[in-house]
């Protein structure tokens, strides 16, 4: 073994590095909320590379989100393992699709439609029918959930009853606009995001040359999140392997969060039985978290199925969840808005807080509130970093700086660029205003962060590779995601706001299955924090009181 690849086994615990070294053959590992999965599945990665097992252009990691592709890819390359590539499902097949279709098929790939709303509204209008928007996204939902669980219409057509009524809309009705809808697709030579994946399915179950392609480019494949996997996703990934079974899964029953979209652990769980030679581990040692939050993570989940009991690593504290209970959510708004403002007077950083709350309308109401005390926030999921022009613009004059002989201070340099597009030394004024400049300003701190004597030309490389492998810099402000956004993720103060019964769980979670999926949820939010959770909620409503979540009290947390 080189010295290199044992410095790589040595971050690691016994129970990653026995991960790290099961190189070969199937292997899934069943880990809980913290406990380092995502560093054991890079290590792995890495040192498979490392002691040359792995060819690194033949490994695909495989993510939900391309947020978490990001973190993988930059991940890999701190540990030496550039050249493996980490997509999504989506990402990896529709480079596919798009490669293989002019082969196989002729002609360009059809077009991605980018949203099925538009379609939709298209598609009732021929119809005679006047559908609001949300009912237009609870029709493209269910389109979605047929397509992920590789139901033709037929078939969902007999399965209606199970399904959750839309409104206002007859069964006729609903299966009249999903073939109508399919037409038109068909018509327009347009795709939707889950038919990317059903035509290269199809594409490598058909075409023999495909899917060889596919299995030279590929040999060893790592899935996150596997407890989030689709039936169509399973397909797919099936056809990927062939007959090869070098595939590494990993994932938590209690954070399956998608089930209401197709998903189901139950792919986590029967691993052994796909795969009768697979090797199983578990990772229950939890770093992340102090011992009152992990108690209270493992209180929630107590006796569920598929729940790992997490032992926490960190010191004892005393800093035990606290739940705040307000009138209404403006009061909570301003509260929470309070007291980040006081953490951040103890020296507490923006980017270690994060708010989480169960739907995207939610965060509105947040934002005005910390504005108000002239707090820094983003918005998670609103852009993507690379994706804002000021960025792209200050990434591009960088670049042309380093083509320049240019030997002043890098931190000098990088400011005049950043000056350029209208940064400037003091924050501005404005929430929007406030959120472009500490994106401008995370560039700066990663200039200031690179190893001492870096020049221009090696900081604008650096920026190429991490904008290619979309990992960002940490911006300088307080986060606000939804829950279903932030898994994956973690930080030292955490808020979790809005735990009122009818808000979270949420109101239309009716049936056992509803709230288990809830608690789940409750689960990442209330996983996502180390040092400080804080949890709070409202009673008003607009015509009723709610009580506090049955979650928090199931955490064992007092109020
Ligand atoms: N062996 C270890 N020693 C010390 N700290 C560790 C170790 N393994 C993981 N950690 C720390 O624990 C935290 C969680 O790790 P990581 O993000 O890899 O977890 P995860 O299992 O992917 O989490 P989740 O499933 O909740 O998203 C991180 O802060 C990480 O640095």
């Amino acid at each position: 073994m080189t010295g290199d690849a044992a410095e790589i086994l040595r971050a690691l615990d016994p129970d990653q590095r026995e991960i790290a070294q099961a190189l070969r053959g199937p292997v899934s590992v069943l880990a809980g909320a913290g406990t380092g999965k995502t560093r054991a599945i890079t290590h792995r990665i890495a040192y498979g590379v490392r002691t040359g097992v792995y060819d690194p252009q033949r490994v695909l990691a495989v993510t939900f989100t391309r947020k978490a592709a990001g973190e993988l890819q930059g991940r890999l390359r701190e540990l030496g393992a550039d050249g493996v590539r980490a997509r999504t499902f989506h990402g990896a097949a529709l480079a596919q699709l798009s490669h293989f279709w002019p082969q196989f098929v002729g002609g360009d790939a059809p077009q991605l439609l980018p949203g099925k709303v538009a379609a939709l509204s298209q598609t009732v209008e021929s119809l005679g029918l006047r559908l609001s928007g949300e009912t237009l996204r609870d029709i493209a939902a269910e389109i979605e959930w047929r397509k992920v669980s590789m139901l033709s219409i037929e078939s969902y057509a007999e399965r209606l009853d199970s399904r959750p009524a839309l409104a206002g809309l007859s069964p006729e009705q609903v299966i009249d606009i999903q073939e109508r809808y399919t037409k038109l697709l068909e018509e327009r030579r347009q795709i939707d995001f889950e038919d990317v994946l059903v035509l290269l399915s199809g594409m490598l179950e058909v075409e023999p040359r495909a899917s060889l392609q596919v299995r030279e480019q590929y040999r060893f494949f790592t899935v996150d999140e596997f407890q989030d996997v689709s039936p169509l996703q399973h397909r797919l990934l099936n056809l990927w392997l062939g007959a090869r079974d070098d595939l590494c899964v990993v994932g938590d029953a209690s954070q399956t969060i998608y089930s209401f979209a197709g998903a189901t652990s139950s792919f986590l769980l029967r691993f052994g039985s796909e795969h009768p030679n697979a090797r199983e581990f578990r990772l229950e040692r939890n770093y992340r978290s102090v011992p009152p939050i992990v108690v209270g993570a493992n209180r929630l989940m107590r006796d569920k199925p598929g729940a790992l009991q997490l032992s926490p690593m960190r010191e004892q504290s005393d800093s035990v969840p606290q739940f705040g209970w307000f009138q209404t959510e403006q009061d909570e708004a301003r509260g929470v808005a309070q007291a980040i403002s006081q953490a951040r007077a103890e020296g507490v950083a923006a980017s270690d807080i994060a708010v989480l709350y169960r739907t995207n309308a939610q965060s509105a109401r947040l934002e005005e509130a910390l504005a108000a005390e002239g707090i820094p926030v983003r918005v998670h999921g609103a852009q993507r970093f690379y994706d804002r022009a000021d960025v792209r613009r200050a990434i591009l004059l960088i670049r042309g700086q380093a083509k320049v002989a240019d030997d002043r201070p890098l931190f000098q340099i990088v400011s005049d660029m950043l000056r350029a597009v209208g940064w400037t030394a003091k924050p501005p004024e404005g929430a929007a205003e406030r959120e472009r400049w500490e994106a401008l300003s995370s560039i700066l701190s990663l200039a200031d962060d690179m190893p001492p004597g870096t020049g221009i030309v090696g900081f604008s490389e650096e920026l190429q590779a991490r904008q290619q492998a979309q990992h960002e810099p940490r911006m300088e402000a307080v986060t606000l995601s939804a829950v279903h956004a932030a898994k994956g993720l973690e930080w030292p103060l955490v808020h979790v706001v809005g735990l009122s019964e009818g808000i979270f769980p949420i109101s239309h979670a009716q049936s056992e299955e509803d709230i288990e999926e809830e608690r789940r949820l409750a689960y990442v939010a209330f996983t996502r924090a180390r040092d400080s959770l804080l949890m709070s909620g409202f009673a008003s409503a607009a015509r009723s009181s709610r009580p506090p979540s049955r979650f928090v009290a199931e955490a064992g947390v007092h109020f």
